[in-house]
């Protein structure tokens, strides 16, 4: 069943500040009346699931019963090709919790490390295509629910460039382009991401149009 989205405030089921910059901006030109889980203390659920939709669902109907509102959840990651897909769902676990000036956060260059570690090992002619997929999840406290999915196509790039975007984003060039999504102003993201192609599903779906 499709539940078109009007004058309901919107909870952004993330503890990831990027995700929430994107989203926010994704969402900017509908006005819709968002907060974030941070901003309503919400626990950061546990990601038991072993694929995308089942962690983003699991993510948005756990802030849609906590704060008794809709929310809107994201589970996405970086698939290798020539590594079997990893590390798909367990991309932020690749990279390890750490506190970056008394703020928690997470070592991406790690994480971005491991990658272009494996490729060498496969040898310098191994193919470097990957993928960022997104999963967007909206769920309801009555427990109605939506995924949409949404992908990207690119290369896996060494060493890391750019100071713009999050996680991943400096080894990541995504097809048709020379710059990495870390070079790329956040407007030419969101004209080609994995979040994008998402979203666009999301607002066809569910927004009051
Ligand atoms: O556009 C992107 N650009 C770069 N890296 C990205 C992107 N999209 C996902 N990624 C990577 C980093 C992220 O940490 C992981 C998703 O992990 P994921 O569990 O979905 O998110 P998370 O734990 O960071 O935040 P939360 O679960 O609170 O939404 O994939
Ligand atoms: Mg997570």
């Amino acid at each position: 069943m499709t539940r078109k989205l009007a004058g309901e405030r919107l909870v952004i089921a993330t503890h990831n500040a990027g995700k929430l910059k994107e989203i926010s901006a994704l969402l900017a030109p509908y006005g819709i009346d968002c907060v974030s889980a941070g901003e309503l203390g919400l626990p950061e659920p546990e990601e038991t699931g072993t694929t995308f939709v089942e962690n983003a669902l699991l993510k948005a109907h756990a802030a849609a019963k906590a704060a008794n509102l809709p929310a809107l959840a994201d589970d996405s990651g970086m698939s290798v090709t020539a590594l079997a897909g990893r590390p798909g769902v367990y991309t932020a676990d690749w990279a390890e919790r750490q506190w970056f000036e008394g703020e928690p956060g997470r070592d991406w260059f790690m994480a971005m490390g491991k990658v272009e570690g494996l490729l060498t090992q496969l040898g310098p002619d191994t193919d470097r295509s990957c993928w960022f997929s997104c999963v967007l999840a909206i769920a309801w406290p009555d427990g109605e629910s939506a995924v949409y999915e949404g992908r990207v196509e690119g290369q896996f790039t060494w060493p890391p460039r750019g100071t713009m975007g999050f996680g991943y984003d400096p080894a990541f060039v995504p097809a048709g382009h020379d710059e990495t999504f870390a070079e790329l102003p956040p407007e030419a993201k969101h004209r080609i991401s994995h979040r994008a192609d998402a979203f666009a599903k999301l607002v066809a779906e569910q927004f009051q149009q």
